[in-house]
């Protein structure tokens, strides 16, 4: 063998290891999010990930290509997060809900702890159509809106394991509830009108109420529109005075009590 094959080898044996041990760390994986479920643990800890980081820091300190091991560590979390998600659920997540009831919120908080892609409906619609939700409904009107609302629902049924945020009135139409269940659990979070006008009083994006941030005028639509959202949701979540870790953790343990119902 020349020196080229020797190291090549040697590479190789490397890789073996390194693959070895992600498997192992894999399983690993899973095993703790079945002890944490069995044992009644919380299955979110973030300061875990922060302990982690710090490990990595301090051993990595002074040695070369600390960017490009911390870059492959990332990664390895990452998917880590992923696999703790698939173990989970094996559905997509529907979050509705009143503006401000913290959907983008639960979103981001879902995305951060078990790397879930989220889609933000809202969102989309309006860099698909190029203009805004508002412009949308001048231009096409609501019910083409709708029809974009129901259409990436349908989208997104062949996807998993993704939080969709909901806008505030897509619980609304009955065919859209229909297609959020088809691939997807359907969380409600809910927020008393006073919680919500603290939340948005400083916010100018939503259209419905920018003239009307007051708790009766909340409090009146949030009334009209409470018994489709109760009859679309498969588990509800009071958000009031809850953290987003606490929200996620009950919203973690209702889904999963449904599950096991369902089983
Ligand atoms: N549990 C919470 N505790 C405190 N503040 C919260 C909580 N959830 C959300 N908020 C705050 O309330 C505001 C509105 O939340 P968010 O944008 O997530 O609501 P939303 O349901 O997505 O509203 P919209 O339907 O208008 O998109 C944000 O400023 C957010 O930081
Ligand atoms: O509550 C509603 O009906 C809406 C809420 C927003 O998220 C947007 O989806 C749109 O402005 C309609
Ligand atoms: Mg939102």
């Amino acid at each position: 063998m020349n020196q080229l094959e020797v190291l090549r080898e040697s590479l190789g044996q490397c890789d073996e290891i390194i693959l070895d041990a992600l498997l192992m760390r894999n399983r690993i994986v899973e095993d703790i999010m079945v002890y944490k479920e069995a044992n009644n643990v919380p299955i979110l800890q973030p300061e875990q990930e922060a302990k982690q980081k710090e490990w990595l820091e301090r051993r990595m300190q002074e040695k070369r290509h600390k960017n490009e091991v911390a870059d492959v560590f990332e990664s390895i979390t990452r998917n880590s997060k992923k696999i703790q998600a698939r173990k989970l659920f094996n559905y997509n997540i529907v979050l509705i809900g009143f503006m401000g009831a913290g959907k983008s919120t639960i979103s981001d908080y879902l995305k951060t702890v078990f790397a879930m892609d989220i889609i933000e409906m809202d969102q989309i619609i309006a860099e698909r159509a190029g203009m805004s939700i508002s412009d949308i409904f001048e231009t096409y009107g609501e019910q083409y809106f709708r029809d974009c609302e129901t259409n990436l629902l349908i989208e997104m049924q062949s996807r998993t394991n993704v939080v969709i945020s909901c806008g505030g009135g897509t619980p609304m139409r009955e065919c859209n509830v229909v297609e959020m269940k088809k691939n997807g659990r359907v969380v409600l979070l809910t927020a008393k009108p006073e919680t919500i006008l603290d939340r948005v009083k400083d916010s100018h994006d939503r259209p419905l109420i920018e003239n009307n941030k007051t708790v009766p005028f909340i409090a009146d639509l949030m009334s009209k529109r409470r018994e489709k959202y109760e009859a679309a949701a498969d588990i509800i979540i009071e958000t009031d005075g809850k953290s987003e870790l606490e929200i996620c953790e009950e919203l973690i343990h209702s889904l999963r009590q449904m599950d096991a119902k369902a089983e």
